[in-house]
């Protein structure tokens, strides 16, 4: 790791310099005349952008220095921006981020986070009702991921042809968090609505939502069944270094036929949570949010001194308030440790020469 830091080109080709020795406007230039793309898939150091309805590469220009440039950016963009073959154009700006997801690679010792997918506005957990069995405690940390990215969530549950959803939904209703229930095996026609594919559309329609789910719980299927030619779609992004598109492992951003867009992301499976502000998490518990005032200074919300133990009881929250406060605390230890069933689910290697970021995004 840090001997791919000491090549990155941000730290071999810009000289340190003296802090603040350059004024801003000389290292940053207006690009007055850059155009704006839409990062649909990023492989090998090349980033694919949608100018309008062109697919134009990219490389990342200098001046961006050591930020990530992820799916779902909106980028400014100079020099050659016509995606013509053999094209390259520059990326010298990202436009401000109305969300980010991110995850800490756990696995790495200086527990370092890493930006997935910028602007998705909707985080869709894929989840199986069985083969393989559906794993709670990764959704719940999905959960805290989207709550924290600020993302909407959504439950996909599939192969309901192979187990009532009832059971699973359970321990959802208290969060209050909508799903949809699909099968591919439904036996008849798609449109008639029983394998929940219409439903899904709906839920999909005019928002960029990111689709999570672990191996085998159906992602493709559902992928090739909202974006027929998801395919070809991928194979233009990956075009760009000859990569073969079973190969990917990166996020790739797919339109939508109604409008909007789903971003498939296979080499994320899990989510390391060690940065996840307690407060963001809270804030999506507005019924207890105010609870929490008489709470001890630097409260977990997991222990006996909590104050909205006290507030839950005497009915302030409602007569949903016991079960609220317990779904709250399930997601809060979610965060904590890594469960079996987590370090069973490894993420894929990140992309080779991205630089990882520390914090420098936290005023995006
Ligand atoms: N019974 C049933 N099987 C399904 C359904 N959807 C997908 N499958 C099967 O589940 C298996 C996994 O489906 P995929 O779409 O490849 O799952 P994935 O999540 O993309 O998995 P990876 O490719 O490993 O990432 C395949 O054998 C599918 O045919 C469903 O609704 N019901
Ligand atoms: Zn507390």
């Amino acid at each position: 790791m840090s001997r791919q830091r000491e090549y990155d080109e941000s730290d071999v080709r810009v000289r340190p310099g003296r802090r603040g020795s350059r004024p801003r406007t000389k290292e940053r230039p207006a690009h007055a005349d850059a155009v704006i793309g839409l990062v649909i898939g990023v492989d090998r150091g090349r980033w694919t952008c949608l100018v309008q309805d062109r697919p134009v590469i990219a490389m990342r220009a200098r001046e961006l220095g050591r930020k990530s440039v992820v799916v779902g950016d909106r980028v400014g963009l100079v020099g050659d921006t016509t995606g013509d073959p053999g094209s390259l154009a520059r990326i010298v700006r990202i436009e401000p981020r109305t969300s980010l997801l991110r995850r800490t690679a756990e696995d790495d010792s200086d527990k370092i986070e890493r930006v997935i997918v910028a602007n998705a506005d909707q985080l869709a957990i894929v989840t199986a009702l069985a083969d393989p069995e559906p794993r709670p405690r990764m959704v719940d940390r999905c959960l805290v991921a989207a709550y924290d990215a600020g993302m909407d969530p959504l439950l996909v549950l599939t192969k309901s042809d192979l187990r009532d959803p009832a059971q699973f939904l359970q321990d959802y209703v208290s969060l209050d968090v909508p799903y949809v229930v699909t099968t591919s095996v439904s036996g008849a026609e798609e449109g008639d609505g029983t394998d929940g594919l219409a439903d899904l559309r709906a839920r999909l329609q005019d928002r960029m939502t990111v689709l999570v789910g672990h191996s085998g719980v159906g992602k493709s299927t559902l992928v090739n069944a909202l974006v027929p030619h998801a395919g070809r779609a991928i194979g233009i992004v990956n075009a760009v270094t000859g990569r073969g598109r079973h190969t990917s492992t990166s996020a790739v951003a797919l339109p939508l036929a109604d409008g909007g867009w789903v971003i498939d992301t296979p080499g994320v499976r899990s989510f390391g949570l060690a940065h996840v502000d307690l407060d963001r998490i809270i804030d999506h518990f507005p019924d207890l949010a105010a609870g929490t005032d008489e709470c001890p200074r630097g409260c977990t919300h997991d222990e006996p001194e909590c104050g909205l133990d006290a507030w839950v009881a005497n009915g302030n929250a409602g007569p949903a308030g016991p079960s609220r406060l317990e779904s709250l605390r399930r997601l809060l230890r979610s965060r904590a440790g890594t469960s079996d069933e987590h370090s069973a689910v490894h993420d894929q290697p990140d992309e080779p020469g991205e630089p990882p970021l520390v914090s420098d995004f936290a005023g995006d």
